[in-house]
């Protein structure tokens, strides 16, 4: 799977947010965005799953391997996102929201049950279905929610700053979680972060968005080295 952006702009109630971005994500890479405040990070991965729901306009294409992504709705995108602020549903236990992740196609009741144990097994969480995600550390909900995102098996993955919150040693180990599943199945996977600890352990391209908003027309659009 890749994830080609072709002259991408994106434009909020007439603004256009940053300069046209050409680049591919290829199979288990990791394209870091970083750009100030404001700049549309967010808002381009909201768009890229098909979330945006402000007034937008765009231009350009996005291709998920191979094939246009705008006309899809979102559900038929399988494009996942994964945020600073996933929260869990709370109502539910842990093995529910991950059932919540699983495809609807998925409908035999105990292979839907057996694909939530594996989950939690290969996170270290084995047994962890009846839990409350209230009794859960952060460290836990951010597996459970990575876990919740690979099981609606995703043709691409979209990190919006996942690991801000998280305390420092704890955000190096969820980090690896992370990286090392998105690669480990071969997801083109897109993440938007501040912190260049989370671009050096991404070590693919990073790609510098320049707001337009500022003044500041010189976005090169092009990932650079990392
Ligand atoms: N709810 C909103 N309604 C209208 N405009 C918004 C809204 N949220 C953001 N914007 C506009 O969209 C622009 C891009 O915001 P976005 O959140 O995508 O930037 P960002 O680069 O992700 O910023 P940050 O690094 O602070 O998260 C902002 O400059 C702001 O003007």
């Amino acid at each position: 799977m890749t994830l080609e952006l072709q002259s991408l702009s994106l434009s909020l109630g007439g603004r256009r947010l940053f300069a046209p971005l050409s680049f591919t994500v290829r199979d288990g890479e990791i394209v870091t965005v970083m750009g100030a405040s404001g700049s549309g990070k967010s808002s381009l991965l909201d768009f890229l799953c098909g979330m945006l729901d402000r007034n937008f306009t765009t231009e350009g294409r996005v291709l998920l391997d191979g094939a246009d992504l705008a006309p899809l709705p979102p559900e038929r995108r399988r494009v996942g996102i994964l945020f600073q602020d996933d929260l869990l549903f709370p109502h539910l236990s842990v093995g529910e929201n991950l059932a919540f992740g699983l495809p609807p196609d998925l409908r035999n009741r105990s292979a839907r049950r057996a694909e939530v144990a594996r989950a939690l097994v290969d996170a270290g969480l084995e047994g962890f279905e009846s839990r409350d995600p209230a009794t859960l550390s952060g460290g836990q909900r951010a597996r459970v929610a990575l876990l919740r995102t690979l099981l609606a098996q995703p043709r691409a993955l979209l990190l919006d700053e996942p690991f801000a919150k998280l305390d420092v040693g704890l955000r190096d180990r969820i980090r690896s979680f992370v990286f090392t599943h998105a690669r480990a199945k071969g997801l083109p996977t897109l993440l938007v972060t501040h912190d260049p600890d989370d671009a050096r352990a991404a070590a693919g391209p990073v790609v510098a968005l320049a707001s337009l908003s500022d003044g500041n027309p010189a976005g090169s659009g092009e990932p650079g080295s990392s």
